[in-house]
């Protein structure tokens, strides 16, 4: 049986909208209205975040507050990797998309030589660079930083040498780089991204099951599909951004895109995956509520994240 460790990281350095930090407690109060003990039940710990640099100049350009998301990084990664050391099973919930970069250096940290998968559950690749991205977001940027990815061929900005330092700083976090490669990488929903990523996708043959894909084969074919695509890895970290969900539900995240999947096929997906013995982490990510009504979204998240580690715990 899985022992969980809650890991609290109220960081939104990396988003372009404000509101991400706030996550974690929106999705304490779903609890709360649900009459649920979870956060009693579970150990929780918090790593403290960098977001006084939000009232600073962003800095670089092509990677905002690229030093802050370097420390969140670290100080993420380390905190996995304790966890995981002793045994436990870490849940991560978020803040922004970029402290996944934070969760799988931690993995690799704690786990050098394994075959690590990664199945990426979001409505964005997040696989651009400070040399391809349209914003400057990092929350963009993690899975780029976990493959070693700059993406050269797709250049479109001109970092500065500073940005770059970090860069190679963010991607050699915990000294292994590349953390994951292409071939352990499953992407389910994605269904937003700018053509340097469309570029990287077709390249390195990345398997993506799009939302209409998910809709016809259904979602437990889609889940079994996925973890027979990653059966050589040993160990699966599976990251849920609930942007992946339809807009009618997922009002409360910064970068909402239509035609996602419903509240239904996410609980099933994430049931289903969490049913594999291979899955070690678990991340769940970017609730806004200042963008929300009633706590919605932190609402169903809160649902996700419950039945997740219902599951998770009756692993044997
Ligand atoms: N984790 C997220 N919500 N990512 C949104 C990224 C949006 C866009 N591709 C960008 O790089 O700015």
């Amino acid at each position: 049986m899985h022992k969980l460790k809650l890991i609290e990281v109220r960081s939104e350095i990396g988003a372009g909208t404000r509101g991400a930090s706030l996550g974690p407690d929106a999705i304490r109060i779903a609890s709360l209205d649900f009459s649920s003990r979870f956060f009693k039940r579970y150990p929780c710990v918090s790593i403290p975040d960098e977001n006084h640099l939000l009232f600073e100049s962003s800095g670089d350009r092509y990677a905002k507050r690229i030093s802050g998301i370097l420390t969140m990084t670290e100080r993420i990664g380390e905190e996995v990797c304790r966890t995981l050391e002793k045994g436990e099973f870490p849940i991560i919930v978020g803040g922004d998309h970029s402290i996944a970069a934070g969760t799988v250096a931690g993995i690799r940290m704690a786990f050098p030589k394994i075959r690590l998968g990664v199945i990426w559950i979001d409505a964005h690749a997040d696989i651009h660079s400070p040399y391809t991205t349209p914003s400057g977001n990092m929350h963009g940027m993690p899975n780029a930083i976990s493959l070693d990815e700059d993406n050269l061929e797709s250049t479109l900005n001109a970092p500065d040498q500073e940005t770059l330092n970090f860069w190679y700083q963010l991607k050699n976090v915990g000294g292994i780089c590349p953390k994951i490669t292409y071939e352990n990488i499953v992407m389910i929903g994605v269904r937003d991204t700018e053509p340097a990523e469309d570029h990287l996708l077709e390249k390195r043959g990345i398997r993506n099951f799009s939302a209409k894909e998910i809709r016809r084969a259904g979602v437990e074919k889609v889940a079994v599909e996925t973890l027979k695509y990653l059966d050589d890895c040993d160990l699966i970290h599976v990251s849920f951004d609930v942007d992946v969900l339809d807009p009618s539900v997922s009002r409360g995240t910064g970068t909402p895109v239509p035609n996602g999947i419903t509240i239904k096929e996410a609980r099933t997906l994430v049931i289903r995956l969490m049913q594999s013995k291979k899955i070690g982490t678990f991340e769940l990510v970017e609730v806004n509520p200042t963008l929300d009504r009633e706590n919605l979204m932190a609402e169903q998240a809160f649902d996700i994240l419950l039945r997740a580690s219902n599951q998770l715990t009756h692993n044997i």
